[in-house]
């Protein structure tokens, strides 16, 4: 007997025994009516139901599903779900919560059908925590023709030629980073993430929103706490799959605390965005006169805000996408950068490379920041970052709300089923990475290597309609970063890890290393930043 028939006849079982209770006949009413009701409402689904019951899964108990599965590995969800791609041998597989079932796929085949069909454009359920900041931006949007306009207007300051304006940006971070490690942590094994999060929250800011938040200096105050507290919540609810469930999410006091957070962060950007307004319209009418209260970043006159502003969006959008970006683009490479220092420090034969490549191109200057060119030319480190994101994409899975049936091998999925992509083990596949997926290999990334590749076998930033908009950022800033600490430093494990086996992973808003990412960085052959300038 299948999993559905048994979900679907313990509801009735459940229902029919509370019939029989000795009771008076309004009791028998009610009974009688909730069976009839549950008998409509699973004909009504049988269609849904049949094409589940073909999928398989793993055991569920009545209405709760597999929700229990979750429940008792509250940290784990990542593992139970490699655990299941390995037990269905990378097929599709479902797994019921409550009343609907999700599906997760893997194959790059099955992956292309759902980011490859552009019908398939709306993102599943939860994401709607996010929108208490991002609202309806492009990241959480649902409405297709508004997100295709956002995009639109959002595109052209993602080129090029603005982000060659963000480079020395991203080099003055990189720099008050690498100066810190080398004033407290020399030669000693530090948890990389904690720094590198408040230097790409600064870059993120700046280049954002055109203001400095001087987290890496310890300001930022309450906009940096109260980001980090809204973060924090999302992640508990995301874990705790009842905690999405509004209802039950409202009972608990994460809510008030949420909320008041949140309010802040928006309150924050809301007075950013009324400021820049201000200038710009002082600007037009030659008014402007520079104040101690202009909020503007000297060395980033172009932030994308900046560029949105005349685009015509509304407060609201332009607070929405400027929440996204800020989002979208700080966790995400703070996770990459200390994942690829992990790599760096447990592969020397690897780092000695990167270290060599940085030489031939800097020599031994390490103060200047890199031009474009300097940065396009460090193919090796480009790999190095590619396979970091290949064994450790910041968002291992991503999901898609299905707007028609799709067919995944040989099974259907129907309409408004939730469907998994389960980034992490397309990444790990023996079929296209070989024996030994699990191993670090810049060497995959050789343009033969990837031409060969089925085109879904590799997709850290998304694929398809709703692929990342800051692919191109992100590369630059985590080759900026990376070339400027490495050109400082040689890195070694610290405690917790001694080989890539000993990584373990765990999805803490995006993912990370469970026992963190301790490095020791020392100065390259005693070098000192006097020696160096
Ligand atoms: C290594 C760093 C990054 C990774 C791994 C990454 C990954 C992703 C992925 C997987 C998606 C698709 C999500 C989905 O389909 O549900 C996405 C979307 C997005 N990312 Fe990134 N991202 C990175 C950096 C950035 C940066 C730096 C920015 C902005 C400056 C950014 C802004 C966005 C936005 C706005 C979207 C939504 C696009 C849309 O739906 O149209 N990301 N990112």
């Amino acid at each position: 007997m299948d999993h559905t028939t048994c979900l679907f006849e313990h509801l009735l079982g459940l229902t029919l025994s509370t019939a029989h209770a000795p009771t008076s006949s309004w009791l028998t009413v009610l009974a009688t009516s909730a069976v009839l009701l549950i008998s409509c409402w699973q004909w009504r689904r049988r269609r849904y139901l049949q094409l589940a019951s073909k999928l398989p899964g793993p055991p569920t108990y009545p209405i709760i599903g597999n929700a229990m599965m979750f429940a008792t590995r509250p940290d784990e969800p990542l593992q139970i779900c490699s655990e299941l791609t390995e037990r269905y041998n990378r097929n599709p597989f479902k797994i019921w919560i409550f009343f609907e079932f999700s599906v997760v796929v893997m194959k790059p085949d099955d992956v292309e059908m759902v980011l490859g069909d552009t019908k398939q454009f709306r993102k599943s359920i939860q994401y709607e925590n996010f929108r208490s900041l991002m609202g309806g931006g492009i990241f959480t949007s649902t409405h297709f023709g508004q997100w295709r306009h956002s995009r639109k207007l959002m595109t052209p300051a993602f080129h090029f030629t603005i982000l060659k304006g963000f480079l020395g940006v991203f080099f003055e971070e990189a720099s008050i980073l690498a100066d810190k490690i080398e004033r407290d942590y020399n030669g000693e094994s530090v948890n990389c993430l904690p720094l590198i999060g408040l230097c790409t929250l600064d870059t993120i800011c700046r280049t954002a929103m055109g203001v400095s938040v001087n987290a890496q200096n310890g300001g930022g105050g309450d906009f940096v706490r109260d980001l980090e507290t809204v973060l924090q919540i999302w992640q508990n609810r995301m874990a705790k799959v009842w905690l999405s469930i509004p209802f039950i999410f409202a009972l608990t006091s994460m809510k008030s605390v949420h909320d008041v957070a949140a309010k802040k962060v928006l309150g924050f950007t809301d007075k950013v965005i009324q400021k820049k307004r201000l200038r710009l319209k002082q600007e037009k009418s030659q008014t402007f006169v520079e104040s101690s209260d202009d909020v503007s970043d000297k060395h980033c006159k172009m932030a994308f805000l900046d560029l949105m502003l005349e685009s015509g969006m509304s407060d609201i959008q332009l607070r929405d996408e400027t929440m996204t970006i800020i989002i979208g683009g700080q966790e995400t490479t703070s996770t990459e950068l200390s994942f690829a220092l992990l790599m760096l420090a447990l592969h020397p034969n690897v780092q000695e490379k990167v270290h060599e490549e940085l030489d031939a191109v800097f020599g031994e200057d390490c103060r200047t920041a890199p031009s474009l060119f300097e940065l396009n030319s460090l193919e090796y480190l480009e790999r190095v970052i590619k396979e970091t994101m290949r064994l450790y994409p910041a968002l291992p899975a991503i999901g898609r709300r299905l707007q028609e049936n799709i067919h995944v091998g040989q099974y259907e999925i129907p309409a408004g089923v939730d469907v998994g992509i389960f980034i992490y083990e397309t990444h790990r596949d023996p079929a296209t990475w070989g024996l030994q997926p699990h191993l670090f290999d810049p060497d995959n990334f050789l343009s033969d290597k990837c031409r060969q590749r089925h085109p879904y076998s590799y997709f850290p930033f998304s694929a398809g309609l709703r692929n990342c908009i800051g692919q191109k950022y992100a590369l630059l800033q985590m080759k900026s970063v990376l070339s400027t600490l490495l050109r400082r430093f040689t890195l070694s494990p610290g405690p917790g890890h001694r080989c890539i086996e000993d990584i373990e992973v765990v999805m803490n808003t995006t993912l990370k290393s469970k026992k963190g990412f301790n490095v020791v960085f020392e100065l390259r052959n005693n070098n000192s930043v006097q020696s160096c300038a």
